[in-house]
């Protein structure tokens, strides 16, 4: 995909595949396009050029809901649970917008609880979405991008504001939903849960791939060192 914005080139012919049980991390410098990535895939942002396949399907031209409706689940750098409602009242929101009519026969609190369950966060159920901790938002973001079953899972930087034990119980439940089937991409900062939870990584920089493979290759990848001493030498650390 290319994504310009007036004369500024922020994703340059990138292209790259997630795999379904897999974990896949987007790393890359502030205003590499990672975003703009997610953007495109999602159905937020049209590319100027270039296609996003979706299950053997060109899905292009599809909404954000299109692509949800066939299994596209996305989570948000900022929250985005309605501060006012309760955390079971989210989750039964989106999965009344996911289901639509298929709703009226599905009972939409009970399932609401099992995702609330399956993230850990069920003891916050009747809690306002606002008055949650950081950590429980976030799972609750989670558990409202897994309201649409989805087949993919985008995630962008989904450990911000969390501390190291629930980054760490994150993972983990990165890892069990990647385990029953689910492909996840990632945009994360941080690099101890991308080395730790992904199976394969693509680095972008200045828009373009520069590299793709394990971590452990990443890692010991001379363009990738390059690109990154300056901005944060950790990263390769
Ligand atoms: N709507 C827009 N209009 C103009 N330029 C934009 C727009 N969105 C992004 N850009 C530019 O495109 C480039 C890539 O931005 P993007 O947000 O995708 O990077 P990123 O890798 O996600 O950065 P970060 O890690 O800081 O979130 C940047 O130069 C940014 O300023």
């Amino acid at each position: 995909m290319v994504v310009q914005f007036g004369g500024v080139t922020a994703v340059d012919d990138a292209t790259f595949s997630v795999e379904p049980a897999t974990i896949t991390g987007l790393i890359g410098p502030n205003g590499a396009g990672k975003t703009t990535c997610f953007n495109v895939i999602s159905g937020l942002q049209r590319p100027t050029k270039g296609r996003v396949r979706f299950r053997d399907q060109d899905v292009t031209s599809l909404s954000v809901d299109g692509r949800a409706r066939r299994g596209m689940g996305r989570t948000f750098q900022r929250l985005e649970a309605f501060g006012s409602l309760s955390v079971r009242d989210n989750v039964m929101v989106a999965l009344d917008i996911n289901r639509g009519l298929r709703g009226l026969f599905t009972n939409g609190r009970k399932d609401a609880d099992a995702l609330l369950e399956r993230v850990g966060i069920a003891s916050y159920a009747e809690e306002r979405a606002d008055s949650v901790p950081t950590g429980t938002a976030r799972l609750l973001e989670l558990a409202r991008a897994l309201a649409c079953e989805p087949r993919l899972l985008l995630l962008d930087e989904p450990s911000s504001g969390l501390d190291e034990a629930e980054t760490d119980d994150f993972g983990s439940l990165l890892q069990e939903l990647a385990a029953s089937g689910v492909a996840i991409l990632m945009v994360e900062h941080d690099m101890d849960l991308v080395m730790a939870v992904c199976q394969e990584l693509h680095v972008l920089d200045f828009g373009r791939i520069i590299a793709s493979g394990t971590p452990a290759a990443i890692r010991q990848d001379r363009t990738v060192q390059e690109a990154y001493l300056g901005y944060s030498e950790e990263v390769v650390a």
